[in-house]
């Protein structure tokens, strides 16, 4: 694994993989709560995205592992990992704003300062701003299904992402997935089982049993209430 890019600072535009995106931009309205946490916290806790390489050390001020939360949606589920692993440093990237500042109101709320945010596009941000080799563990806790069969090109899990990740996870780190769309979970195996350096943590090459470590999240309590299962994946980087 390489633990910097040749040239750490410049854009890497030769290694864009896609223009579908996996979300739909809205224009959500934010609370009082959510905008004066924003306006508090975003000098010390967000990161703004400028495609140049992010150090987390400098960033963090120590060199404690990452863990990299995508598409955290309303972050209290990335509150409660931060801080309960104050060991650990967390990088939330969401571009839902209300998110982001739901998840900040919270950070403040439990004085949590293990924690930096981004507004941005997780996919950009790890093409050109993060480093290989720099991440302990990603989590990416109920995506988008898209249930469509002509909308599936825009599932965040894909051969190309993993592929990424897998660049940017360090040796033995962790990938950990997990959604409420039975269809999407099947998807998600079929990728991680061809997608090359990585090892599943299940004993029968398939599932894991909810981990106790992750919180439950909004999407998932409304997996819950439909009447969904719900599927975890654990793939280690090899
Ligand atoms: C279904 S929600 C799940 C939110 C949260 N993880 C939970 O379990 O409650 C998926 C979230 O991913 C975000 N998202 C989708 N694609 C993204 C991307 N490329 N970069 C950052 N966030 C993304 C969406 O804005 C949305 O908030």
């Amino acid at each position: 694994m390489t633990e910097h890019k040749s040239a750490p600072d410049a854009p890497r535009a030769d290694v864009y993989i896609r223009k579908i995106r996996s979300f739909v931009r809205r224009e959500g309205r934010l609370t009082k709560g959510q905008a004066g946490a924003l306006e508090r916290q975003w000098p010390t806790m967000g990161i703004d995205f400028d495609g140049q390489s992010i150090h987390f050390n400098e960033i963090f001020g120590n060199d404690q592992p990452v863990v990299l939360e995508i598409g955290f949606g309303m972050g209290h589920s990335l509150v409660a990992m931060a801080k309960a692993a104050p060991e650990e440093n967390y990088v939330g990237i969401e571009v839902h704003r209300p998110g982001v500042g739901a998840c900040l109101l919270e950070a403040e709320s439990q004085n949590v300062k293990n924690l930096r945010v981004m507004e941005h596009d997780a996919v950009e941000v790890l093409e050109q701003s993060i480093l290989d080799g720099s991440l302990s563990r990603v989590q990416i806790f109920f995506p988008d299904p898209w249930h469509k069969k002509r909308h599936h090109k825009r599932r965040l899990i894909q051969p190309e992402l993993v592929a990424l990740l897998r660049r940017k996870l360090k040796l033995g780190g962790v990938l950990h997935l997990a959604t409420d769309w039975e269809n999407y979970a099947e998807h998600m195996l079929e990728v991680m089982r061809e997608a090359p350096g990585y090892e599943n943590q299940s004993v029968d090459g398939t599932f894991i049993p909810r981990p106790e470590e992750r919180p439950l999240t909004k999407f998932e309590k409304r997996g819950h209430r439909l009447g969904h299962g719900v599927w975890d994946l654990k793939f280690t980087a090899i």
